[in-house]
């Protein structure tokens, strides 16, 4: 049986949203992103789930990072989770005598309302997954009272739910992404993903526009873009993107290889089927068909058939 790596320990969103993407491999929980993806590329697992963006909290940058420079990953899917959170405590403690509580450092920022409204003064600490944190708080002489947490994990750790939905907004998701090591590509469905990252030549004016250009005048629509910063001082940042399409369609492949031709590196980080579903509208011009005829006819005045 193939086996993945999650964000763990059991009872993570990242486990649950692993369930859904691979329901028959088995599940391999690690401490934290940047363990998950090692065990992915060492070949201790098959690969590795692990969470990208967030609705409410933006970037996992952890894993932008880890994506952007260790070694090759590809992504082979995606999954969107709806995440609802649930304050659980050991049985017996009340509202009132929450002082302190752990959790995911993006839950946290989810839960920033009720956090104010509901416990003003608790000291919130940050723990490696919601899970993690629910763990902590059930371990003998914890200095928790609180995790907030996916209710599941008050059910693997004998905690109590007392308040539940707890979130700012009722309709977070996170985007959770699986990683193979580099090899065969999914297959095209008509309604992929693209993602990669851009290392800029130099920085200069119209940089960020010419990058943007190489999608444009292709008709390839963005998905997602973040800069990231190399770690060279400010003002010195690379791009990730994400664009609808697969690097086998012709406008995908072709604005790819632009990028190729204008920046210091370009990492492929893989083209996969969307979650949603949603299929690109392919605007006049930049179907396969087009450029191909586009080709042929630039082979037929180069050898002077005009
Ligand atoms: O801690 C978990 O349960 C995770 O799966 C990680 C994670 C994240 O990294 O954003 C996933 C969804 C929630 O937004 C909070 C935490």
């Amino acid at each position: 049986m193939s086996k993945l790596a999650y964000l763990g320990p059991r009872g993570t969103f990242c486990e649950a949203a692993l369930r859904l993407l691979a329901p028959d491999v088995e599940g391999v929980p690690y401490a934290n992103v940047t363990a998950a993806l090692e065990a992915a590329r060492s070949g201790t697992a098959d690969g590795a789930v692990v969470p990208l963006e967030n609705s409410v909290e933006g970037a996992i940058t952890q894993t932008l990072d880890e994506l952007a420079w260790g070694p090759p990953l590809l992504v082979t899917g995606e999954l969107l989770l709806p995440v609802e959170f649930t304050l659980l405590v050991r049985p017996g403690t009340e509202l009132a005598q929450i002082k302190r509580l752990t959790t995911h450092p993006a839950a946290h920022t989810q839960c920033r309302g009720f956090i104010e409204r509901e416990l003003p003064g608790a000291v919130v600490v940050a723990a490696a997954s919601t899970a993690g944190a629910a763990q902590e708080v059930a371990a003998p002489g914890s200095p928790y009272d609180a995790a907030i947490s996916p209710a599941i994990a008050g059910e693997y750790y004998g905690l109590t739910a007392i308040a539940s939905n707890i979130g700012d907004r009722s309709d977070t998701v996170t985007r959770f992404i699986r990683v193979s090591p580099p090899g065969l590509l999914p297959e095209p469905t008509g309604a992929d993903r693209t993602s990669l990252v851009v290392f800029l030549q130099d920085d200069h004016p119209g940089a960020l526009l010419e990058m943007l250009s190489e999608f444009a005048v292709r008709g390839v629509n963005l998905t997602r873009i973040e800069s990231r910063p190399t770690g060279d001082g400010i003002g010195h940042y690379f791009f990730h993107f994400d664009c609808e399409g697969h690097v086998s369609d012709a406008r995908v492949g072709e604005a790819i290889s632009g990028l190729h031709r204008l920046s210091s590196d370009v990492r492929f980080l893989g083209s996969y089927p969307r979650a949603d579903a949603v299929a690109p509208q392919v605007r006049r011009g930049t179907a396969d068909a087009d450029f191909a005829e586009a080709a042929d006819w630039l082979s037929r005045i180069r050898a002077g058939r005009v």
